[in-house]
């Protein structure tokens, strides 16, 4: 049930899509109820294909449950709307565009005057340590640049939920270490409500306050652990606890991955049978 410092509430959230045969619609979300409180930073984690990106649409308001409802301080969301920022895996920057003008183009949809979309968008260069490369062209930043590029165009919007699909997937690991600090940092220093989708269990360990493990097909919550660890000592990610809830949640997952084989070689011998 929702409480009054929830900033999202999904209540009983179903997704089908209707599939080419007549046989029944394929549900790729199946009655997912989470709340996740303001300025909290929520990781769901979970095999290929079990709906992350799917109940991602459904927050940014691109696609509708079939059943059940979502709520944004306590209203249904209808559509898309500029309270949540979305970051996807590839860049989608404007390639003719500077990073500076890449930024201050979205805020101009927003209506803002030149004076201050140049100081908006110069403030989130800075937060991005991208200042030096704010007259850069996308193809002239490298890839963890062009993601930081991405991030500070979503938050210049100001939006207060900034929902990211496996932003940093394709970066190698160094730069996408730096930029799961960076984001930690913006995080802090912005107390947005972060619902962040990863593959990958040390970062959903390393970034969230609380990680939701979603089952294979059909995407249902299996646990949603709480990461309580201390994120003071150096290297954390070699820490006792860390490695302990590691361990922990890639047992969760490596379930859900066998169930998925197990189901997928069960339907390929019923289809040949
Ligand atoms: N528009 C659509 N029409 C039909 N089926 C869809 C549609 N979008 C997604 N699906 C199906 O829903 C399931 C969940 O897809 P989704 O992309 O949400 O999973 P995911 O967990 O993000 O996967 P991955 O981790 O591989 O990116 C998949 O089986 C996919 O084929």
């Amino acid at each position: 049930m929702s409480t009054n410092t929830a900033k999202l509430v999904l209540d009983g959230v179903t997704k089908q899509f209707a599939t080419r045969s007549d046989s029944d619609p394929f549900t790729a979300v199946d009655d997912i109820s989470l709340e996740v409180a303001s300025g909290e930073f929520l990781v769901l984690v979970g095999p290929s294909g079990c709906g992350k990106s799917t109940l991602l649409d459904l927050l940014g308001g691109l696609t509708e449950p079939t059943s059940g409802r979502i709520l944004l301080d306590g209203t249904p969301i209808t559509g898309p709307g500029l309270d949540r920022g979305i970051v996807f895996q590839q860049y989608a920057l404007l390639p003719w565009r500077t990073a500076r003008h890449n930024i201050e183009f979205e805020l101009e949809a927003k209506g803002l005057p030149k004076k201050e979309r140049r100081e908006v968008a110069q403030r989130y260069l800075e937060l991005v340590g991208l200042d030096s490369f704010a007259e850069h062209y996308p193809h002239e930043l490298s890839g963890g640049m062009k993601q930081r590029v991405a991030i500070a165009r979503s938050l210049a919007f100001d939006p207060e939920v900034l929902l990211m699909d496996e932003p940093f997937a394709a970066l190698d690991a160094q730069t996408r270490e730096s930029l799961q600090d960076e984001l930690l940092r913006i995080w802090k220093a912005t107390g947005k409500t972060i619902v962040f989708i990863t593959h990958g269990i040390d970062e959903a360990i390393y970034l969230g306050q609380r990680v939701a493990v979603l089952t294979s097909r059909p995407g249902r919550i299996k646990t949603v652990v709480d990461v309580a660890i201390d994120r003071s000592v150096a290297d954390v990610r070699s820490s006792a606890q860390f490695r302990s809830l590691r361990h922990h949640v890639w047992t969760l997952l490596h379930g859900e991955v066998e169930r998925a084989r197990s189901t997928e070689l069960e339907s390929a011998g019923a289809s040949h049978g």
